[in-house]
């Protein structure tokens, strides 16, 4: 078949008005970062054995599994080989991240993710000095892999609630690790079934029968040579996902298992060998690593959704249906405004998230250079963005994925499109690293503290300061920038003052404070808007808007060009850059095992003894 690229694909980019790689420079952080980041990826991509030879979705659970621990040690070993030694670590990692390099090789997710994304990072920023050069040594080259263990079968959300006990024995100078129910099975922890051997486990502590906190302890759990077991662990895979499927999500158990005292990660809070316990200076330091997490996935997300809007968007330029106007021929159906409002608000969510995730990256690594200094204050902060950004990008994503995925038509069904397991992926960030409903609730949380500060004459943090802001009650509507970011500030405030509101009105009702919360907390989540826009000014809006879908129109394949996504990482037979999405397709239906053979055994061995009335 030719390699001909698709004349309307061809028109789209003739027609388009702006410089794409402008903007390719502009979203790498410069020309130079783009040039490094196209070298890495000619490396990596021209590594052997790199690809499947038969499509991941064809393999049988354990062989998918087999399979992506072989690509994975691959792709690691290009990865490394690839290193520029000139570039920083920041640089090598932005690059990493931009490219989504490793959508190449998985479909699904890579069994090392836990590894690179969680067990580094505790050891970071959970380990002393001392551990951090021990473990980080080992870790940092893989002679150790790693995951974070610390949902259990019967509580992921309530951290305080875990069951796993760590009780420390000031004889052996031991803490002895322990499973004491069917429900403190850890379970869910990517990479924990078949692949790391060691793990970060958050365990309740105990020292001498008093409770001492939820700790991070570095636990081995198979052998370094064997890879069997140790004794005193249970261990296993939790099963099938939607999605996940080759991250290798296990279970463990532990039976009165022993780890020596240094084990603990003693960055915070410390255990003495006589087992004097040290306090951290704040209990919620234990939860950084999380906080770290929910930082990097805002710009996963809008990594993952610049990748589904490109297969979409292109795909819409080339697929023609129905027609527009007697006699003229199907339009491209990107020229349905419909098809326009499905797709340009994701390529747009993706800008601003990628924006948002620089912004949140840099408010990161402030607070944590603070806390080195030993100042806490903006912890807090942190905390309540981090949760929010996580949760409102991750639903957004997910929404806006899925929507990608249905502009395609029945062809954005098919797993070679790509999008379903996009969307499997990105989901799943609904639920890991905080259940989105519960992060939403601890922003509210700091919302309806600012909010009583602000009516208490209080000055709040910058971020908070809309809280403060003297509100009339009829806002004049502007249309510009400035006046649309001033009504969204508008309705924060006012979904803000009606929970709180609303929770007094239980109070006085004679609910207690825990039980007004929790009556008002749809609105704290998502409360109906008490905003003052009327019905004109919504009107005025939407002429803007379809107005500016006009404006992107010719511009569309453009924008999404300028993601600058290989076809490879891309992964799918809709939105590679020549547009041969009819050839594709059908170059991957015959990859089918069922196109093997003209006739499946099935046949002689059901269906024509029944169709023959002898079964
Ligand atoms: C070669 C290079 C390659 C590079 C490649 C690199 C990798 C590529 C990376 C690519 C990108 C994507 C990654 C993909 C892979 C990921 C795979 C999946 C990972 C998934 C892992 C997980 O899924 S792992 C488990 C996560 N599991 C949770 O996430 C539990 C949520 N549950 C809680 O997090 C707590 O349970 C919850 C609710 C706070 C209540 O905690 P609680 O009950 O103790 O606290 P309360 O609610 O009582 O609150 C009391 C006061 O604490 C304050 N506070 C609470 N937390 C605070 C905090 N953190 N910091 C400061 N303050 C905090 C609060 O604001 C209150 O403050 P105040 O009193 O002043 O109002
Ligand atoms: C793909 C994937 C990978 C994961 N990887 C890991 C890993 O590597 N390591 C690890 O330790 N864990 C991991 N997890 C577990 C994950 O962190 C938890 O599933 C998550 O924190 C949610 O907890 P839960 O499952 O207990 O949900 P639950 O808290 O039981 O949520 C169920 C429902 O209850 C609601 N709810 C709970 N509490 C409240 C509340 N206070 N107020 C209002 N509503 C509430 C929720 O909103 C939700 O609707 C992973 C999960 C997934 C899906």
């Amino acid at each position: 078949m030719s390699a001909k690229v698709n004349d309307d694909l061809l028109t789209e980019r003739r027609k388009c008005e702006f410089n794409v790689e402008e903007l390719t420079n502009y979203l790498d952080g410069g020309a130079q970062a783009t040039q490094n980041r196209r070298k890495l990826e000619d490396k990596v991509l021209s590594t052997k054995g790199l690809f499947d030879e038969v499509p991941e979705e064809y393999l049988s659970h354990k062989e998918k599994y087999e399979n992506a621990v072989r690509k994975a040690v691959v792709y690691y070993k290009a990865m490394k080989e690839a290193e520029d030694p000139n570039q920083t670590e920041q640089e090598r990692a932005n690059a990493t991240y931009r490219s989504l390099l490793h959508a190449a090789v998985f479909k699904d997710n890579s069994p090392f993710s836990l590894h690179l994304a969680m067990f580094i990072p505790a050891i970071l920023g959970q380990a002393d000095e001392e551990q951090k050069k021990y473990w980080m040594k080992r870790a940092s080259k893989m002679e150790i892999i790693g995951t974070y263990a610390q949902t259990e079968l019967g509580h992921g959300t309530f951290i305080r609630g875990l069951e796993t006990t760590a009780t420390y024995d000031p004889k052996t100078e031991e803490f002895v690790l322990h499973s004491p129910t069917l429900t403190a099975y850890k379970w869910w922890p990517g990479s924990l079934a078949h692949t790391a051997n060691y793990c970060v486990v958050m365990a309740h502590l105990y020292i001498n029968g008093k409770s001492c906190g939820i700790q991070p302890f570095i636990v081995q759990f198979r052998d370094e040579e064997t890879h069997q077991p140790l004794p005193g662990i249970k261990l296993g895979e939790i099963g099938a996902k939607l999605g996940f499927n080759t991250v290798n999500n296990g279970f463990l158990g532990f039976d009165q298992h022993r780890i020596p005292r240094n084990r603990m990660l003693m960055k915070n809070a410390q255990v003495l060998k006589d087992g004097t316990f040290k306090r951290s200076p704040n209990s919620k330091l234990t939860y950084g690593t999380m906080v770290y997490v929910r930082v990097v996935i805002v710009n996963g997300m809008a990594n993952q959704l610049a990748r589904a809007v490109t297969i979409a968007v292109r795909y819409s330029a080339v697929r023609r249906q129905s027609e527009l106007k007697p006699d003229a021929g199907e339009p491209q159906i990107l020229d349905y405004v419909t098809q326009q409002h499905k797709l340009f608000i994701g390529i747009a969510s993706s800008h601003a998230f990628t924006l948002t995730a620089k912004w949140l990256t840099r408010m990161y690594q402030k607070v944590t250079a603070d806390l080195e200094k030993g100042n806490l204050d903006e912890l807090p902060e942190l905390h309540a963005i981090a949760c929010c950004l996580k949760a409102v990008t991750t639903t957004d994503t997910s929404v806006l994925v899925e929507r990608s995925r249905t502009s395609c038509g029945g062809h954005g069904y098919m797993l070679s499109s790509n999008l379903p397991q996009i969307y499997g992926l990105v989901t799943a960030a609904c639920t890991y690293e905080g259940e989105n409903t519960v992060l939403m609730l601890q922003t509210a949380r700091s919302l309806v503290k600012a909010l009583e500060q602000a009516q208490s004459g209080k000055r709040l943090s910058p971020t908070m300061s809309y809280l403060s802001e003297k509100v009339s009650s009829r806002l004049k509507w502007d249309n510009s920038i400035d006046g649309i970011v001033k009504g969204f500030r508008r309705v924060a405030y006012g979904k803000v003052e009606s929970a709180m509101r609303s929770m007094r009105k239980y109070v006085r009702s004679g609910l207690g404070p825990e039980d007004a919360w929790n009556m008002s907390s749809v609105q704290l989540v998502a409360a109906s808007e008490y905003t003052s826009i009327s019905e004109a000014d919504i009107r005025q809006l939407q002429d803007t808007y379809e107005d500016l879908l006009g404006k992107i129109r010719p511009n569309a394949v453009g924008l999404v060009d300028a993601f600058d996504f290989r076809d490879q990482i891309l992964n799918s037979t809709l939105g590679a850059y020549d547009g041969r999405v009819y050839e594709r397709l059908m170059e991957e239906a015959l990859k089918s095992p069922l196109n093997a053979e003209p006739v499946n055994q099935s046949f002689h061995k059901y269906l024509k003894p029944f169709m023959q009335g002898k079964l």
